[in-house]
């Protein structure tokens, strides 16, 4: 294959981005197209401002929170949306969200697979079951087939570390609600193309904080295309072929397109840029060697972070969060409290490969014992205590969102969320070929 980067994919009913098809394909869950939980023709309510839910501590529930319907919240009504969250969607038509549940009950890991790799001690989180098998095996081997044959995402001598990498798995616990593989493979070669690029162009595999600014900017262009004049557009096609991270964003996001519909895509596109202002202040700072203050770290981390994965939920599930309602502060808070805390899960886990890596690599532990001048252990069980306050931010928050909010549309997209959440904590914890724990306990 001459141009295996920028073939089209072979599959589905068009090959552009952006297409009434593309509505068309996902209007089954727009609200005026009912998935199997969706309210057909419901009128949707102007959703409250931001719920006033107070700074919280472990398993309380807030009770000021505004009630659908009511204008007043109970704490009953949010215990319940929390319930309903983190249950999923139940009830007549609602089988299929949980192709999980509908073969096997989920259980919780048994001990003898959770000694593959243990928890972070005091780590808020929740388990999930196993991923499906059979689902993991053969978005292992389409993965394998398109990084390696459509894109060339990795040199012969770098498939050791894609295998463990473990995306299949990755991507399965994730997002259980996946209506089938294809929708699977839609959020596995986003991961793979995401790796690349921070592999490739910020960290360990010839990345570097020197240039970063031009090599994301043109990768993103593989995103959110050029609009150029006739002379310039050929160099800048030619330019999608020339790296890897390039192929592999262009091809990942030539298959999304193809599911998403144009808000989804903007909605990606507008977190893939948030992802890349953060990997340029990260960079900024690696140049001089500079450790910043505690909260300016989580701002970086906020946007160099996990964001664009949990995002397409609704994508992958086959259904649509309409876009007024993602756009409201409440949601997008929820969002990010989420992601948050699935990037510090991964400033734990990540820890101890980090410190072996060359140079200084910053992350939550290491910013805390410089800047607050405490020992490696007392900051790493502190950057714990920042996890588990997020965790249980984004869980309250996410309740009260529910009570003010409870489309079905937006009770799947937070248990997506949650979900994500979930199975980014799953595969961080029994991903020991890449994580081991430090010896602090
Ligand atoms: C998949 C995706 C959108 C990643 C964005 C940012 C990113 C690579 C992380 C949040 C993971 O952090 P880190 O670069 O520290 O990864 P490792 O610790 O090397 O696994
Ligand atoms: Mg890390």
């Amino acid at each position: 294959m001459s141009d295996p980067g920028l073939s089209p994919p072979q599959s589905g009913p068009r090959a552009t981005a952006d297409r009434p098809a593309a509505r068309t394909r996902n209007s089954t869950s727009t609200s005026t197209h009912a998935t199997g939980t969706e309210a057909v023709g419901r009128t949707r309510p102007a959703l409250p401002g931001p719920p006033a839910v107070p700074v919280r501590t472990a398993g309380v529930v807030p009770a000021d929170v505004p009630g659908p319907g009511t204008g007043t919240g109970t704490t009953r009504d949010i215990a319940s949306a929390l319930e309903r969250i983190l249950r999923g969607p139940s009830g007549l038509g609602t089988t299929s969200l949980h192709p999980a549940r509908r073969r096997n009950p989920p259980t919780p890991p048994s001990p003898a697979q959770a000694a593959e790799g243990e928890p972070v001690p005091g780590l808020h989180h929740h388990p999930v079951p196993e991923p499906d098998p059979a689902r993991v095996a053969e978005v292992g081997r389409r993965i394998k087939a398109w990084a390696v044959d459509e894109v060339q995402a990795f040199p012969p001598e770098w498939e050791d570390q894609f295998d463990g990498f473990s995306v299949g798995r990755y991507m399965v616990a994730c997002h259980p609600d996946a209506p089938t593989v294809d929708h699977l493979m839609i959020a596995t070669r986003l991961m793979v193309a995401e790796n690349a690029v921070d592999d490739c162009y910020c960290e360990d595999h010839g990345g570097s904080p020197v240039g970063l600014g031009s090599r994301l900017l043109l990768a993103h262009t593989a995103l959110d295309p050029l609009h150029t004049t006739k002379e310039y557009e050929p160099a800048w096609t030619e330019s999608l072929r020339s790296d890897a991270p390039r192929r592999a964003y262009r091809s990942a996001m030539e298959y999304f397109l193809r599911r998403a519909t144009p808000s989804q895509a903007d909605r990606f596109r507008h977190d893939m840029a948030r992802l890349h202002l953060g990997y340029l202040a990260e960079a900024a700072w690696a140049e001089t060697d500079h450790v910043p203050e505690v909260w300016e770290y989580l701002a970086m981390r906020q946007f160099n972070n996990f964001r664009p994965c949990p995002t397409i939920t609704d994508t992958v599930g086959g259904y649509e969060m309409p876009a007024d309602l993602h756009a409201q502060p409440a949601v997008q808070r929820v969002i990010a409290l989420a992601g948050n805390a699935t990037t510090i899960v991964n400033d734990l886990y990540s820890y101890t490969k980090e410190l072996a890596a060359p140079g200084r690599h910053l992350n939550l532990p290491v910013v805390i014992a410089e800047r607050e001048g405490m020992s490696d252990r007392d900051a790493y069980l502190k950057a714990v205590e920042v996890h588990n306050d997020l965790m249980h931010d984004f869980e309250a928050e996410s309740a009260a969102l529910a009570a003010a909010c409870p489309f079905p549309s937006v009770l799947r997209f937070l248990r997506g969320v949650a979900v994500w959440v979930d199975g980014n904590h799953y595969w961080h914890r029994t991903n020991t070929y890449r994580y081991s724990l430090p010896d602090f306990w």
